[in-house]
């Protein structure tokens, strides 16, 4: 009888194969890095079979760090970096390029273009997405015109586009798969989240052949198999989810109103919002939350995309520390209410700026201002950005957000998460298990394979580890606060 789920989380950074019992406990991890390629300013690559590599070398480590066999496994639950766009041949399985990755700014002024031609409202209302150079569709149409001979191929229908989780699922079965779940399609701006099928007029807008498109299937459903040649025998793909969505599912925020941030390379902050598709006045997303027996449950999002990236730049870039712990003492060493801002704008703004031309910048420096007041600024800086989104959530809502649900690598972090309380003025729920992106994607094929009844059982396992409440005095916060304001302005474009 299978004791385990395996999840396959695909990361920006790296890959991690995860293994969890029925009750959701982590029992064993593997992971493994690869290398981000930076050919122009602005442009983020992977090389595909880096990412294919880390994937299987991370499954088969996992199974045998933890001693067990294909036979023990009951399922795998996909989850990767969403919006990541790859191109490969159908018979070959070889990809044409590099993937673009998510963080990517190539497409930038393809996206003014678009919204110069006035599209900005109907892919908004179609898509639930603003057009920015973040999701697939502009990826896929440069990849069309730069490839040689692409666009050809792609009308002749020898090609297959896919985001992270379909090109993992083709090479998992043997290509015999091509699909994809409704929240990843969500991130295409491809896919119409009302009808819940790939837009006719978007592919024509961005000038996409409908050849390419995987098939668009529930996130707890039957992908196929994963081959016996790979991990030792067949197991079932019984769940995919985007992992901002996964992690949704994963902190088992599933009644309307229930929200969770994920701090991990970027940060996402997701609301459910049921079966309403709410579309924000305060430029966040509408997206697919998850959906199961065809009925898809929205989410409103927002996105930042530099998080624990910032504490990437400051130990690899400006070598102020040597790991990312560190963060935390260098912190507490800083006088409290100290005025340095540093934005980090590496990729421009995401959520709710879209400036994909703004840069980074680092202001209020005094004589007095140390290493540790310049890392504690990266840090804040996350939580200012989630308060931006969470004003803009409020207003959509029309309702004070409550409670947040996080996680991420960056929440080990104490002093991050006491100043994310303090900034948002509401609790902040750190699990028990933090790998909360695999889980989700674990616990959504444990539904398909009847592992768990309901949703219900599931909430019921969710454990809180700390609960960190709001401690700083309101005029302090709001004092802070502004102070963010008024360097965000300075940066943009
Ligand atoms: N103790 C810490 N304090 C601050 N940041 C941290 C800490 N530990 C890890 N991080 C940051 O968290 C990020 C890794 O989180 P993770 O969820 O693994 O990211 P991803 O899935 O996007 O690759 C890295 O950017 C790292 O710098
Ligand atoms: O790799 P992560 O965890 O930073 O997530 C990337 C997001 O899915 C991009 O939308």
């Amino acid at each position: 009888m299978p004791a385990y789920l395996l999840a396959i989380d695909q990361g920006t950074t790296s890959s991690r194969a995860i293994l969890f019992d029925r009750e959701g406990n982590v029992v064993e991890v593997a992971q493994k890095e690869f290398p981000q390629h930076f050919p122009q300013d602005g442009w983020v690559e992977h090389a595909s079979e880096d990412i294919w590599a880390s994937v299987l070398t991370t499954c088969r480590e996992v199974l045998d760090k933890a001693s067990i066999d294909a036979s023990q496994v009951a399922g795998i639950g996909i989850t990767n970096q969403r919006e990541t766009t790859l191109l490969w041949d159908r018979k070959t399985g070889e990809p044409l390029h590099n993937a673009i990755v998510w963080q990517d700014r190539r497409t930038a002024d393809a996206c003014q273009r678009l919204r110069d031609a006035g599209h900005t409202a109907m892919v908004q209302e179609r898509t639930g997405l603003l057009i920015d150079p973040y999701f697939s569709a502009t990826k896929l149409a440069w990849l069309l015109e730069h490839v040689e001979g692409a666009r050809e191929r792609a009308e002749r229908g020898e090609l297959a586009f896919g985001t992270v989780d379909s090109f993992l699922l083709w090479r998992l079965t043997g290509g015999r798969v091509h699909a994809t779940d409704a929240t990843n399609a969500s991130r295409t701006a491809l896919f119409n989240i009302h009808s819940q099928q790939w837009d006719e007029e978007l592919l024509e807008l961005f000038g996409i052949p409908a050849s390419l498109l995987p098939e668009v299937k529930d996130s707890s459903d039957d992908f196929g198999r994963a081959q016996a040649s790979l991990l030792g025998g067949e197991i079932p793909i019984a769940g995919v989810a985007g992992d901002q969505q996964a992690a949704l599912f994963g902190q088992a925020c599933f009644e309307p109103g229930m929200g969770k941030s994920t701090y991990g390379t970027g940060c996402f902050m997701i609301l459910n919002t049921g079966d309403k598709a709410e579309v924000s006045r305060n430029r966040l997303l509408t997206t697919v939350g998850y959906r199961l027996n065809g009925k898809p449950t929205y989410a409103m999002e927002g996105s930042i995309f530099v998080a624990g990236a910032t504490v990437q730049w400051l130990r690899d870039g400006l070598k102020l520390f040597a790991n990312a712990e560190e963060t935390e003492t260098l912190a507490r060493q800083t006088r409290s209410g100290h005025s340095v801002y540093l934005v980090p704008a590496f990729t421009g703004l995401g959520a709710p700026h879209w400036d994909p031309q703004a840069r980074g910048a680092i202001f209020g420096l005094t004589r007095d201002t140390g290493i540790a007041e310049i890392v504690a600024a990266g840090l804040q800086a996350v939580c200012y950005q989630s308060r931006d989104l969470q004003v803009c959530m409020n207003d959509d809502m029309a309702a004070k957000t409550g409670t947040l649900r996080v996680d991420g690598g960056m929440v080990r972090n104490n002093w991050v998460m006491q100043f994310l309380a303090d900034m948002l003025g509401v609790p902040v729920d750190r699990p028990s298990v933090l790998e909360t992106t695999a889980l989700g994607a674990a616990y959504l094929a444990g539904l398909h394979l009847g592992w768990y009844r309901d949703l219900d059982e599931i909430s019921g396992l969710w454990r809180c580890e700390r609960t960190f409440t709001p401690q700083m005095p309101e005029e302090e916060r709001e004092r802070l606060y502004r102070g963010w304001l008024d360097a965000v302005e300075r940066v943009k474009c």
